[in-house]
């Protein structure tokens, strides 16, 4: 559903030239929800807005739903959606006006544009709000209203510029369970930004991650956390710390096994839950009692400070805690 290869582009600035993106290539299936990430920097941005036509690459191609970018760009708009970060939108206008508009501009028929500005605001949980004001929702209604905006053509392919930035985490579970159900319902295939590493693991089928304008990782969350970054199991035993430290030491999916300074045991496993079950029945078989277990999982933060060396959130303009919205719960009908 996208495709690009050797994307690239250079920026000039005075005398400087800045190589935002070199070379990017990958490829979305129809109907994924692939997660794009990187520090700040890192080229998000400038591949999003050349993948939708608003930015020329200086060199690379890149087929989206078919089209191709360079040579057929207005074909390309027909078949995406874009939801920027900052909405465009008039905030004294009322919402279903907002959206006829937008369907008009996409040259649908009056009648047909008020049907699908009626289903829009049902299935995006605004029913009830079409004759309200813009500037009168609160952040999660107006989210989905700019996601409901994207969405007025029936595109197959979808564009989240960081869809939940600065929303409480209840609009951004909301917002999650919307998303999910574009694809889910309509195979909407829909790749998004975040700075918000639960929202990759939570929503995405996949995660990208760029770093210095090149991708140097893409996998599902969970094979990345399990390649990029280990399982840790801490032990304590009744017996022998060191003696039972050796014996762990030796076992086959132990990266390393070490006693801590409380005396107990802090064992580093390839796959924690095939490891927990060798490390007790080794523990055991060598008559070592077990007084207690915890497995930490890593997560996508390991994962990414192990691949940039950078933790994604330590932009002040991306703070970890949402700032919260003056709306204080949203309900999420239950499917
Ligand atoms: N119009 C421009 N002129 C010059 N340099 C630019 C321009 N746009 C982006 N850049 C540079 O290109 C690089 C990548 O920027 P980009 O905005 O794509 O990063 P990003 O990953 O989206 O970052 P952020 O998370 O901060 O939004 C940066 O070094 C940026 O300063």
């Amino acid at each position: 559903m996208i495709e690009a290869n050797g994307l690239t582009r250079t920026f000039r600035a005075g005398r400087q030239s800045i190589a935002a993106v070199r070379g990017v290539d990958l490829r979305v299936e129809a109907g994924e929800i692939v997660g794009f990430l990187g520090p700040n920097g890192a080229g998000k941005t400038t591949t999003l807005r050349m993948l939708t036509t608003l930015l020329r690459p200086t060199s690379g191609t890149a087929r989206i739903a078919g089209a191709d970018l360079a040579t057929a760009s207005r074909e390309v708009r027909r078949r995406i959606g874009y939801v920027a970060q900052y909405g465009g939108t008039d905030p004294n206008a009322l919402v279903e006006e907002e959206l006829f508009l937008q369907a008009r501009l996409y040259r649908i028929a009056a009648a047909p544009a008020r049907r699908r500005v009626a289903a829009l605001l049902e299935e995006l949980d605004l029913g009830g709000l079409g004759a309200r004001p813009v500037g009168s929702l609160s952040g999660g209604q107006r989210r989905r209203l700019d996601i409901a905006l994207g969405l007025v053509h029936e595109p197959p392919v979808v564009f989240l510029d960081e869809p939940t930035a600065g929303l409480d985490p209840h609009s951004r579970n909301n917002l999650w369970e919307h998303t999910r159900r574009l694809r889910d319902d309509n195979g909407t295939t829909v790749f998004l930004t975040t700075h918000y590493l639960d929202e990759a693991d939570a929503l995405c089928d996949r995660i990208l991650v760029i770093d210095h304008g090149r991708i140097v990782a893409e996998d599902t969350p969970a094979n990345l956390k399990r390649q990029l970054a280990a399982d840790v199991l801490t032990v304590a035993v009744v017996g022998d710390p060191d003696a039972a430290q050796r014996l762990l030491a030796g076992l086959p999916g132990v990266r390393q096994a070490a006693v801590t300074s409380t005396g107990d045991i802090q064992v580093t496993l390839a796959d924690g839950e095939q490891g927990i079950t060798d490390v007790i029945t080794a523990l055991s078989g060598a008559g070592f009692g077990v007084r207690a277990l915890q497995l930490a999982r890593p997560s996508l933060d390991d994962v990414f400070l192990n691949l940039t060396g950078r933790e994604l959130r330590d932009d002040p303009r991306h703070p970890s805690a949402p700032i919260p919205t003056t709306e204080g719960t949203e309900h999420v009908p239950a499917r």
